[in-house]
């Protein structure tokens, strides 16, 4: 018997991979001299756009009812001729059959849904942690499928981030997929043979390490490394951009990913954490917010009920919980 979601799954595993592919083309040919600043001061390059084109042909193409949350839109992109020939380029060099440039243009706004609490919808962020692409250092391609809010089915792509965290020089590139009770699954993206992962076994914060931004803007680093502290956590943390960081707590490479915000004002996006909860909660471990509150994905497109991540290998997270509270709010 078919599983649940496999043909979801498996359209999911060949978007991501075709634009994670034009990612990397990207990054080998250019980069900095095509990247926008965006309103909110963010950078963005033609891969962005590029990957949200081609995941959102894909996508629409295999399920033309599902509406689309995604990061970019194409204003930026009408407005700047080279820039939007790079990326028609750049996307007919992935897709099957070649596309105009009103085409890909409306691929990429397919991605203007609201979000919501009813339906089903998927949530995409073309490239997480830009600017670790733009350094050559970690990225993800990701892409999720929420149903009545509940994140079903999560495909990431990352390709950069080495197979054994602990030896920079082991073979790159990382492809996780989780479907809601059926588990997360690690494959490389040119052998679809998939391992099965876990979180780390560790019964005491003080036995593993945590991870967090390398952006100090996008998580209180002076808080974290009190919290820290706080849990006899010895082990330096792993810096790293991008949900590259709920890969590493669901592969079991560290224990704790902590992203205390750094602004009342900031809105998480449902982008940037849809996928990377389900492949955290899959492998055994258990993500929530600085309060303690789930993750709640089905209030439009940001967690705007929800402040900051702590993301956990489930055994130990409710020492880390009270660690936060206690630093927060002391
Ligand atoms: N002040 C902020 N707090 C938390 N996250 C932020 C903040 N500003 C931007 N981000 C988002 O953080 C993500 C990168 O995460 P990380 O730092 O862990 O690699 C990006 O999606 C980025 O959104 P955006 O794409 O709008 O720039
Ligand atoms: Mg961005
Ligand atoms: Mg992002
Ligand atoms: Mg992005």
């Amino acid at each position: 018997m078919l599983k649940l979601y496999a043909g979801e799954r498996a359209k999911g595993i060949e978007a991501v991979i075709k634009a994670s592919k034009l990612c990397q083309a990207v990054f080998n040919k250019l980069v900095k001299s095509q990247t926008l600043v965006k309103e909110d001061a963010s950078p963005v390059t033609v891969a962005d756009f590029g990957a949200q084109a081609v995941v959102n042909h894909i996508i629409h193409q295999a399920f033309p009812n599902d509406p689309i949350v995604g990061e970019e839109d194409s204003k930026d992109l009408r407005e700047n001729q080279s820039l939007c020939d790079k990326v028609v380029e750049l996307t007919n060099s992935v897709v099957e059959t070649p596309l105009s440039t009103k085409q890909i243009l409306d691929a990429i706004d397919l991605g203007n849904y609201k979000g919501g609490p009813q339906g089903r919808f998927w949530t995409l962020d073309p490239i997480d942690g830009t600017k670790g692409f733009l350094r050559g250092e970690q990225f993800a391609v990701c892409l999720s499928l929420i149903v009545n809010g509940e994140v079903k089915v999560a495909i990431q792509g990352c390709p950069n981030l080495p197979r054994n965290i602990n030896d920079p020089n082991s073979q790159r590139g990382s492809l996780m997929v989780a479907v809601k009770h059926q588990g997360v699954f690690e494959r490389s993206f040119e052998d679809s043979k998939e391992t099965r992962v876990k979180v780390a076994d560790a019964e005491s914060p003080s036995d593993t390490s945590f991870c967090e931004s390398v952006e100090a803007a996008h998580s209180n680093q002076s808080d974290t490394f009190k919290i820290a502290e706080l849990l006899n956590i010895k082990n330096k943390p792993i810096r790293m951009d991008s949900q590259c960081k709920y890969a590493v707590i669901a592969r079991g490479d560290a224990g704790i990913y902590l992203r205390i915000p750094t602004r009342a004002d900031y809105q998480e996006k449902i982008w940037d954490h849809a996928g990377g909860s389900l492949m955290v909660s899959e492998a055994g471990g258990k993500v929530t917010d600085i309060d303690g509150k789930e993750l709640d994905f089905s209030q439009g497109r940001t967690l705007k009920s929800n402040r900051g991540i702590i993301a956990t290998n489930g055994k130990i997270h409710d020492q880390v919980l009270n660690a936060v509270k206690q630093v927060l709010h002391k």
